[in-house]
């Protein structure tokens, strides 16, 4: 197999869409879904003579990033001009950071199936979003949206350390939980505000210098970045093996075929002649801002991860479920403070509360839910106390879940309350036992199978509601078990 011959090499480019109001050099509103060049002005159409005012807000929120992935974050930084041209690109350029961004060096840690794998940042830079052309077949017109230029960017740069596909996805999910964590960012692939360039090369097992680059563009899923790097890697490894050559291109991904196709060559930094961008200084941060931002830094996924194993004692599998959205784990551990059985828990967080948000088709999230994490405790003790079956208290949930009344009135409304009383659910099987005392005889004499028929009886006549361990225990007494 040549493929085993080669060792698989990547980096990836992120763009992360920064969540701030308003655009990185104007006061243009950056939400997403409005009309066509709605959100647009001078600066952003890129009328000549105006100016750019940097928009303080992306500055923290690169502090914040930067810091989070552990990054030096520089004191000075510099914009540059990107020269090149696009019918989304009005101005000729774009604005970003070239030699001396505002973060360097950090680190972020991945899960490998060799264990952790620490993936170096390179750099962190500020920039602003290009428009969008709309290619339309049906009328046979391209359109440019303006509504995205000008909208704030971090590119977030790796070093090429990984070494397959499955790392690559591992990476940039866990670089999306940080971003979506800090805020600055909403994670969405579809909608195009974290897009990822994967750079792709291979090298014969055992070298040490990396093989010619291909740069795969903005793919738009987890799925169908694991598959274009697999395919970019398997086609590298067969032009090397056939004698070729690879040249430094830039492909892209073609959904319906599976197969990445040359756009064009890549350009080296020098096509788009950078210079510093005259119409803007250069960026000097004071230290009290960035000692604000490191202190408001919210508990990272990786860290609140580790603590709820170690904390909670919940398996790994549960507390990767949990701190995959930062309001759910916040939820859970509310939650823990009314019941002490974590395990048990997070087992309802997984099946009744999860099955119940997807069932809610996105119409309930976790920070919409009616009930409180007391309601919440209520349920699943009065569940330990023998108070309510396990099934009653899904069926008290789901009342919970969409009227958002306490467990006790839902209970009490229903007349779920289980009876644990011993006194009187030995009565009933008393009362079973005697009506049926063939039965018991022959139970006595051997006929164990039929000892359901009695727990039947017992619950048919309690309409469902005895407690079922104490109707076992009395029944065993009772026939002499
Ligand atoms: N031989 C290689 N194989 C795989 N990845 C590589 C290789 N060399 C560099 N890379 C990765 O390519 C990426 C280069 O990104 P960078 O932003 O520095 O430059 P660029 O792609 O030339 O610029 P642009 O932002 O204009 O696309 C990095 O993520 C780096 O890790
Ligand atoms: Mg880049
Ligand atoms: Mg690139």
């Amino acid at each position: 197999m040549p493929l085993n011959d080669f060792q698989p090499v990547i980096g990836l480019e992120v763009h992360a869409q920064l969540l701030t109001k308003s655009k990185l050099f104007c006061g243009c509103s950056t939400e997403f879904g409005a009309e066509p060049n709605q959100n647009t002005c001078p600066v952003c159409l890129a009328m000549p003579g105006v100016l750019p005012v940097f928009n303080q807000r992306v500055a923290e929120f690169a502090i914040r990033t930067g810091l989070a992935l552990g990054c030096t974050i520089k004191k000075t930084s510099v914009w540059s001009r990107k020269n090149y041209f696009y019918p989304d690109l009005p101005k000729g350029y774009q604005i970003t950071q070239y030699d001396q961004p505002i973060c360097e060096w950090g680190a972020l840690t991945i899960d490998t199936p060799e264990g952790e794998k620490t993936v170096r940042i390179r750099r962190i830079h500020m920039e602003e979003d290009a428009g969008k052309n709309v290619h339309d077949a049906a009328v046979g017109e391209s359109l440019v949206d303006l509504n995205r230029a000008g909208v704030p960017l971090l590119e977030i740069v790796s070093e090429p350390d990984l070494r397959s596909a499955d790392e690559a996805v591992e990476y940039l999910k866990a670089l999306r939980d940080v971003l979506v964590y800090l805020g600055v960012n909403d994670g969405n692939m579809e909608e195009g505000s974290f897009r990822c360039d994967v750079n792709v090369s291979v090298m014969r097992k055992g070298e040490t210098q990396y093989g010619q680059r291909c740069e795969l563009k903005n793919i738009n899923s987890f799925r169908f970045i694991k598959q274009a790097a697999e395919y970019e890697i398997s086609r590298h490894v067969e032009v090397l093996e056939s004698g070729g050559k690879i040249d430094q291109e830039t492909r892209l991904w073609d959904t319906q075929r599976g197969e990445t196709r040359s756009m064009r060559s890549k350009e080296d930094a020098h096509d788009y002649r950078y210079f510093p961008e005259p119409d803007l200084p250069p960026l000097h941060l004071a230290d009290a801002l960035i000692d604000e931002v490191a202190q408001g830094l919210p508990e990272l996924p990786r860290t609140k991860f580790k603590r709820f194993m170690s904390q909670y004692g919940i398996p790994a599998y549960d507390a990767k479920l949990l701190c995959a959205e930062r309001p759910l784990a916040e939820f859970f551990e509310a939650c823990t403070q009314h019941y002490k059985d974590y395990k048990k828990l997070s087992n309802w967080f997984q099946g009744e509360l999860a099955r119940l948000l997807n069932e809610s088709g996105g119409t309930v999230s976790i920070s919409t839910l009616k009930f409180t994490p007391a309601q919440f405790g209520e349920l699943l003790s009065a569940v330990e106390k023998g108070t309510l079956s396990n099934n009653a208290a899904k069926d008290v949930f789901a009342e919970m879940f969409r009227e958002g009344k306490s467990p006790e009135a839902i209970i009490a409304e229903k007349g779920l309350a289980q009876v644990s009383d011993a006194g009187a659910v030995e009565a009933v099987v008393d009362d079973v036992l005697a009506k049926n005392a063939g039965e018991a005889e022959k139970y006595r004499a051997g006929k164990k199978q039929i000892f359901g028929f009695f727990v039947g009886q017992v619950m048919k006549a309690m309409k469902g509601k005895g407690n079922p361990a104490l109707v076992n225990e009395l029944l065993k007494k009772k026939l002499g078990d």
